[in-house]
């Protein structure tokens, strides 16, 4: 194999575990919506996303990652999170 592909296949494995960790992350939403639904807690939590945001920009500069691009990253896994709620509140009021 040359560098090149040994490395590609190297990436592959990362951006695997990536999507696995993901799939992880939206699993545990989903017992997170089990218990706001049972202490009547809304699905948005504004100040958790913020502490979720910093944590992440935090680890990101650490490892001298671009923060900011790190932000846009999890802004969108918290609308993943965020959007599979909403689905399960539909299916549980349907
Ligand atoms: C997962 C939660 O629900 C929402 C999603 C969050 C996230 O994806 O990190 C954070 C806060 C909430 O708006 C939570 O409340 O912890």
């Amino acid at each position: 194999m040359t560098d090149l592909n040994k490395y590609r296949s190297d990436i592959e494995e990362v951006d695997q575990t990536i999507i696995e960790l993901i799939d992880k992350r939206i699993g545990i939403t989903k017992r997170i919506f089990e218990v706001k639904r049972r202490e009547g807690k809304p699905i948005r939590d504004p100040e958790q996303e913020g502490r979720v945001l910093r944590r992440a920009m935090d680890l990101a500069t650490e490892k001298n990652l671009d923060a900011g691009a790190v932000k846009n990253i999890y802004e969108i896994l918290i609308r993943m999170s965020t959007q599979k709620q909403q689905e399960l509140q539909g299916e549980n009021q349907s």
